[in-house]
């Protein structure tokens, strides 16, 4: 049987083909009662033929005994699949071996692979990483890909999925081809810069199109779901010392994450708890009180505090209900995005008293210790968080690097804009050159060598 030597690069490759070489790996989780080892690069089909001794039909699964190609010492008995170039995952000739998941089965048939010439064991990511050479995939569906394996939560998995197939890729590509053409325009002014009236013709065609480009990165940009949903919606604990904090925080988490005591000042670290709330990632951070510092520690905790708070989502003020009414203002806090009253230690007697003003509709009534309104507190955060990450398109940008990218299109883009009457073309062209290049680093379509390194670093090995 003939093997095809050569590693096809898929149509479209982007950024230079992979490596030579073949890899190797468990593709699998630990433990389970099948393992999967997955091979890419030219010679997979050497290794299928070497352990199995035949290469099957492309695509389809076959039950074969599988020997070490040196002693011929049977090693295990599996299914082997076949996948050649360039219609892989990887886009190269890949083989998988799903065996037996023991330890010893699958540390005998990975050496065994190990043993083929031009084989060697996969660093972590690689497999998508040539994925992403090769053509098939491009930087963004990459990103999804670690997220989805990663994803932890149903609403994050639904966001990883919408962005590992292609969703956010098709957007920027979509700005970028609509930002070529408008850029095509310009410079044909350049061509045409004899000719009076073909230049400013051709600006005047250009200018609406760059507008709406704007508008919807604009948009983008102020579209803070993708965050919310993939990091995690942030909810702070904040209140006087005391008011049970801590208390609530663990409570809400149902475990002993913070230190709770009577001695008022007992918080200084920030101290965070992630919680799936309604199938939504929240991460809440427990404070030290709010007060007139006694001493360095307890300055700096308050200082962390604060700024914590500042940077929160929504703030759980959290008063205590035995210690009087309360508050009309959650005192000492800058305005915080979303601000709620938590009336805490109902247990004691007080409290349940009708809290009206700036708290009305948005103030709740608990005893951190009983557990008494802990359900109808948990619920209206679940709400909250479906509220701010549900409705309307998929967001556009998810992680900080795609913010970056945006907010840098949009920053040559203003610039071309700004600058549309008086800016001779071969400026403004390369204006708007910079910001599709920008939004091409998005997708890796344009010069990324750079970051690949960070993309990849993130997968498992095997992936
Ligand atoms: N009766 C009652 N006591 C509570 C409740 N919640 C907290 N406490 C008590 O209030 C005291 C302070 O609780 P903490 O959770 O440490 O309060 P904190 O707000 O985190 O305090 P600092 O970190 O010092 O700012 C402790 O003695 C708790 O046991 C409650 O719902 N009912
Ligand atoms: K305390
Ligand atoms: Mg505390």
């Amino acid at each position: 049987m003939s093997v095809q030597e050569k590693s096809a690069a898929g149509k479209g490759a982007i950024a230079g083909a992979a490596g030579g070489d073949t890899i190797a790996a468990v593709s699998s989780g630990r433990g389970g009662a099948v393992a999967v080892i997955r091979l890419s690069g030219p010679a997979a089909g050497d290794v299928v033929l070497a352990l199995a001794g035949r290469v099957p039909e492309p695509r389809r699964a076959v039950l074969a005994r599988l020997r070490h190609p040196d002693s011929g010492e049977p090693l295990d008995q599996g299914l082997v699949l076949w996948f050649p170039a360039p219609r892989s995952a990887t886009g190269e000739d890949m083989a998988e071996l799903q065996i037996h998941g023991g330890r010893a089965v699958v540390a005998a048939v990975l050496g065994a692979v190990l043993a083929v010439p031009g084989t060697r064991p996969a660093q972590a990511g690689e497999f998508t990483r040539r994925a992403f050479l090769n053509g098939r995939m491009d930087l963004t569906e990459a990103e999804g890909l670690a997220d989805l394996i990663g994803a932890e939560t149903q609403a994050q998995r639904r966001l990883a999925f919408s962005h590992a197939f292609g969703h956010l890729g098709q957007r920027v590509e979509d700005w970028r081809h609509r930002l070529v053409r408008a850029m095509a325009l310009v410079e044909a002014g350049i061509d045409f810069a004899d000719e009076d009236d073909v230049p400013a013709e051709a600006r005047a065609l250009a200018r609406p199109e760059v507008e709406a480009l704007q508008r919807e990165l604009a948009q983008a940009l102020g579209d803070r779901r993708g965050a919310m949903v993939r990091e995690g919606a942030l909810i702070a604990i904040a209140g006087l010392p005391n008011a049970g904090k801590s208390s609530l925080i663990n409570a809400l988490a149902a475990r002993d994450v913070a230190i709770v005591s009577d001695e008022p000042g007992t918080t200084r670290d920030l101290l965070e708890v992630s919680l799936d709330l309604d199938g939504h990632k929240v991460m809440l951070v427990d404070t030290a009180g709010l007060r007139e510092a006694e001493g360095k520690v307890e300055a700096e905790g308050i200082r962390r505090a604060r700024a914590r708070i500042a940077e929160a989502d929504l703030v759980l003020w959290v008063h205590d209900v035995a210690a009087g009414p309360a508050p009309d203002e959650a005192p000492e806090m800058e305005a915080p995005a979303e601000l709620w009253l938590v009336g805490n230690k109902l247990d004691r007697g007080a409290g349940g008293e009708s809290v009206a003003g700036r708290w009305a509709g948005r103030s709740f009534a608990v005893s951190a210790r009983s557990g008494e309104g802990l359900d109808v507190l948990t619920r209206a955060l679940g709400g909250f968080v479906t509220d701010r990450t549900a409705g309307g398109e998929h967001p556009a940008l998810i992680r900080e690097r795609h913010r970056a990218s945006a907010a840098e299109a949009s920053a040559h883009l203003g610039a071309a804009l700004a600058g549309w009457e008086e800016l001779d073309d071969a400026l403004l062209a390369e204006e708007l050159r910079l910001a599709a290049r920008a939004l091409g680093r998005m997708t890796g379509a344009i010069g990324v060598d750079d970051l690949l390194d960070v993309v990849f670093r993130e997968f498992c090995i095997g992936k």
